[in-house]
C-alpha cells in the first residue's frame, strides 16, 4: 500500500493506492458519519458494491444509488436525480458520498457533494486506469450538451481510496482510454516517464506492478501541479494537453461515442503538430501515433465540421475573449500555454484531419 498525501492552500487528503482495499474500506475513511450514500454505475454495482457494503456492514445508514453506465450519465438530469436521493436518504452535513466507479461517477458524484446543503464530504473510490486523474485534484462536474465539464466547481475529496485490484475487470477499451491520461502526464512531465510509457504494449496482458508503477508517477505528477495551482490560474492548464481538441471531439460526436482518453488521444497528436510548426520543433508525434495504432486506438473518426469544432474549442475553459488557448510542448517535460487565432487553427486542424484521414 502506497499514501500520497496531497496538500493544497486550503486542504488535504490521502490518496491511498494498493490491492485489496475496499474490504478493509470503512479503515480508510477520514471521519465517523451520520448517513452515507453510494454513488455507482450499473457496471460497477455488478462487480464491487457487495465488497463495499459489506465492508461497511455495521454502519447502519447506508443509501445506494446506481446510474447507468456511460459518458451520457454525466448530465443534468442524473445531477438532480442524486440530489433527490440525497434528501430522500435524509443525508445531513455530517453525511458522506461515495463515489465508486469511474471518472463518469466521481466527477458526477463530486458535483452532487460539491452543492447538497451546499458541499458535504465526498470520497473517491477509482475503478479505472483513467481515473488515476480524475479522482485526484479535485475538479468535479457535468457535462452541457454544447460543451463537456461546463457546469461544476473545484471540491476535492476527503479521501481517494484506489483498489487497484478492481482494474482487472477492465475490458480492453477501457485500459487503452486510461492510458491516454498516463502517456499525458508522461508527455507534460519527463521524457523517461513518457518513453517507459510508449514501450508498454496494452494489446497484451498488463503487468500489474509495472501498470501500479505508471499511476503512482501520474498521480505524483498531477499532485504536484494541483498542489501548486489547484484552481488552474497558470500551471494547471498544462494538465489539459490535448483537451482542447479532445473535448471538442467528445461533445461534437456525443458524450460516450468515444471514450475521453480516446478523443485525448488525438486532441495530444493535434497539439504535437501545432507544437512542432509553432516552435520549429521535433517531437514524438509518430512516436505517439504508432504506439496509438499499434493498441487500437481509434485514428480515423466521423469528424465534424471544421466551424463546429473551432466552436466547441471556443467553449473550452482555457478560452478568454473567445481566443482559443492550446497547451503545447516546446520539448517532451516542457509545456506552454498558446493562444491560437483562429485562422491559425484552422489551417492547422485542416492538415491534421487530412492526415488522419
Ligand atoms: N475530474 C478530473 O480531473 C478528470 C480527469 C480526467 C477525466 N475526467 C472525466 O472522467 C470521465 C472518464 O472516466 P472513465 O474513463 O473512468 O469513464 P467511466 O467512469 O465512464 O468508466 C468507463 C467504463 O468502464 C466501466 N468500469 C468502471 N470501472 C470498471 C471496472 N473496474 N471493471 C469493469 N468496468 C469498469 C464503467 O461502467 C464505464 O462503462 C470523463 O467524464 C472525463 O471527463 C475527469
Ligand atoms: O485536472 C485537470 O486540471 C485536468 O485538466 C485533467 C483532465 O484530464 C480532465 O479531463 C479534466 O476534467 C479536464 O478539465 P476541464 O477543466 O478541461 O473540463
Ligand atoms: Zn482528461
Amino acid at each position: 500500500m502506497h499514501k500520497q498525501t496531497i496538500k493544497t492552500s486550503t486542504n488535504e487528503y490521502d490518496v491511498i493506492i494498493g490491492k485489496d482495499l475496499l474490504s478493509n474500506l470503512e479503515s480508510y475513511l477520514p471521519h465517523n458519519y451520520t448517513n452515507i450514500l453510494i454513488v455507482t454505475d450499473e457496471t460497477v454495482s455488478k462487480l464491487y458494491l457487495n465488497t463495499v457494503k459489506e465492508a461497511l456492514h455495521h454502519k447502519n445508514n447506508i443509501g445506494i444509488s446506481v446510474v447507468p453506465s456511460g459518458e451520457a450519465t454525466k448530465s443534468m438530469e442524473y445531477f438532480y436525480q442524486l440530489q433527490t436521493a440525497a434528501i430522500e436518504n435524509h443525508l445531513d452535513r455530517k453525511s458522506l458520498i461515495i463515489a465508486l466507479g469511474g471518472g463518469m461517477i466521481g466527477d458526477l458524484a463530486g458535483f452532487v457533494a460539491a452543492t447538497f446543503m451546499r458541499g458535504i464530504d465526498f470520497v473517491q473510490i477509482p475503478t479505472t486506469i483513467l481515473a488515476h486523474d480524475s479522482s485526484v485534484g479535485g475538479k468535479v462536474a457535468i457535462n452541457h450538451p454544447k460543451g463537456k465539464n461546463l457546469i461544476g466547481n473545484f471540491y476535492p475529496p476527503v479521501a481517494v481510496i484506489y483498489d487497484v485490484t478492481t482494474l482487472h475487470s477492465l475490458p480492453d477499451r477501457e485500459i487503452r482510454s486510461g492510458y491516454a491520461e498516463v502517456i499525458k502526464h508522461g508527455l507534460i512531465s519527463d521524457t523517461t516517464f513518457f518513453k517507459d510509457v510508449v514501450n508498454t504494449d496494452l494489446t497484451i496482458p498488463l503487468n500489474s506492478d509495472i501498470t501500479v508503477e505508471h499511476l503512482r508517477k501520474g498521480i505524483a505528477v498531477k499532485a504536484k501541479v494541483v498542489e501548486e495551482d489547484e484552481k488552474e490560474k497558470n500551471i494547471r492548464k498544462f494538465l489539459n494537453f490535448g483537451h482542447t481538441l479532445g473535448h471538442a471531439i467528445e461533445s461534437e460526436l456525443g458524450y460516450g461515442e468515444i471514450t475521453h482518453g480516446e478523443a485525448v488521444a488525438i486532441g495530444m497528436l493535434f497539439a504535437l503538430r501545432v507544437s512542432e510548426g509553432i516552435f520549429d520543433q521535433s517531437l514524438p508525434y509518430e512516436k505517439l501515433f504508432e504506439w496509438m495504432q499499434h493498441n487500437h486506438y481509434p485514428l480515423s473518426i466521423k469528424w465534424p465540421t471544421i466551424d463546429n469544432l473551432i466552436d466547441k474549442m471556443k467553449l473550452d475553459k482555457k478560452s478568454e475573449n473567445a481566443v482559443v488557448q492550446m497547451v503545447l510542448l516546446t520539448e517532451v517535460g516542457k509545456p506552454a500555454v498558446q493562444n491560437i487565432d483562429d485562422a491559425t487553427l484552422r489551417t492547422y486542424l485542416e492538415k491534421f484531419i487530412r492526415e488522419l484521414g
